[in-house]
């Protein structure tokens, strides 16, 4: 069994596969490219991709009997591979649900924070020397505690994004997802978007990318909100028509943004870059060395349920 793993992993990912398995490590941070993904599913039986290797249906049609018969995929979403194509070519798919949880719910929580309390802008003002000190208006920000959150896809991440707003900051609760859900912490469920956008200090995304929530939040979204209200998205960068965000931020149709991933990654709009109400991250969600161990370790769990023919942990 021949296992290709497509990016460098943390030292403790990287000793059990080579342990446990006859693994090829790539040595390069670089997305695969197109030849590279045809080949990845000629030569090998498993292949552990990530973020950034787009196994779209082109790369299947250009292998006619792929020898890979898993992708097991390194991170919870899985919108970069075309599960159906992958199927109709006899490659299941699994990914890292659960292990990615509480880590992207804290960088949630940190953009949220960071962009109401102007934090990054704050930093910004410290680093340049040009502090003149405190005084009592300088620099105010919003309060965060005790507002009202509202998160668009109420799944794994989003619950645990919740429960901190609720437990921790004593934030009223409502959400949006394809189905109510039983929660056991108070939170109104709002089927209709625009009118959650429209009643909300926080709104939060966090559904999965896919055709199915390209551009979920447009220009109606965004213009329903309030001017005072901050957008934070950490799903998925084309749930987000970045476009129509830029144009809401400089119009004040909304406050800020918080935002961990970006339609066209890693590019980020120059009119982004400049804007000081805006809070950018590169990523961050699941960046932690025991969150990436946990996400490698699940990826190799998958890979050994394979070789023994056992049922995969976490197939898509
Ligand atoms: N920024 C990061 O580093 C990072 C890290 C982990 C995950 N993510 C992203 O977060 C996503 C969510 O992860 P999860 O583990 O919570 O997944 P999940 O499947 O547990 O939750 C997703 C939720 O979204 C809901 N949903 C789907 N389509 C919807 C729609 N059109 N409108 C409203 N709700 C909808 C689903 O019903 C589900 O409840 C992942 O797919 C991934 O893209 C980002
Ligand atoms: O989907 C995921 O798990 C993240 O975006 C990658 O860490």
């Amino acid at each position: 069994m021949k296992l290709l793993i497509t990016r460098p992993m943390t030292a403790a990912v990287t000793a059990r596969a080579r342990d446990e398995f006859d693994v090829e490590i790539r040595d390069s941070n670089a997305p695969l490219s197109i030849n590279e993904m045809a080949r990845a599913l000629r030569d090998y039986d498993v292949v552990v991709p990530t973020l950034g290797d787009v196994f779209s249906a082109d790369v299947f049609e250009m292998v006619t009997v792929p020898r890979c018969k898993l992708l097991a995929n390194f991170g919870v979403g899985f919108n970069h591979i075309d599960v159906a194509a992958a199927q109709a070519a006899g490659v299941r798919v699994t990914n890292t649900p659960g292990a990615v949880t509480d880590a992207t719910a804290d960088i949630a929580m940190t953009l949220l924070l960071a962009t109401a309390r102007r934090a990054g802008e704050g930093e910004r003002l410290v680093r340049s020397g040009n502090w003149q000190g405190w005084h009592p208006t300088q620099m105010l920000g919003q309060h965060v505690t005790g507002k009202r959150v509202g998160i668009i896809g109420m799944g794994r991440i989003g619950q645990a994004i919740a429960r901190r707003c609720h437990f921790g900051f004593g934030m009223q609760v409502s959400y949006q997802s394809r189905t109510p859900k039983d929660l056991d912490f108070p939170a109104e469920f709002v089927p209709d978007l625009a009118t959650l956008a429209a009643v909300v200090d926080f709104l939060v995304v966090a559904v999965p990318g896919g055709v199915d929530t390209f551009h979920l939040i447009d220009a109606s979204v965004l213009s329903a909100m309030r001017p005072s209200a901050i957008l934070v998205n950490i799903a998925r960068g084309e749930v987000v028509d970045e476009a129509a965000l830029i144009h809401a931020l400089k119009t004040g149709q909304i406050a800020g943004a918080g935002l961990d991933v970006y339609e066209f990654e890693p590019a980020v709009p120059q009119a982004l870059r400049e804007m000081e109400n805006v809070t950018l991250l590169p990523h961050l969600g699941t960046a932690t060395e025991e969150v990436r161990t946990d996400m490698g370790h699940m990826a190799l769990d998958n890979v050994a349920a394979f070789v023994a023919g056992r049922p995969l942990p976490n197939l898509v």
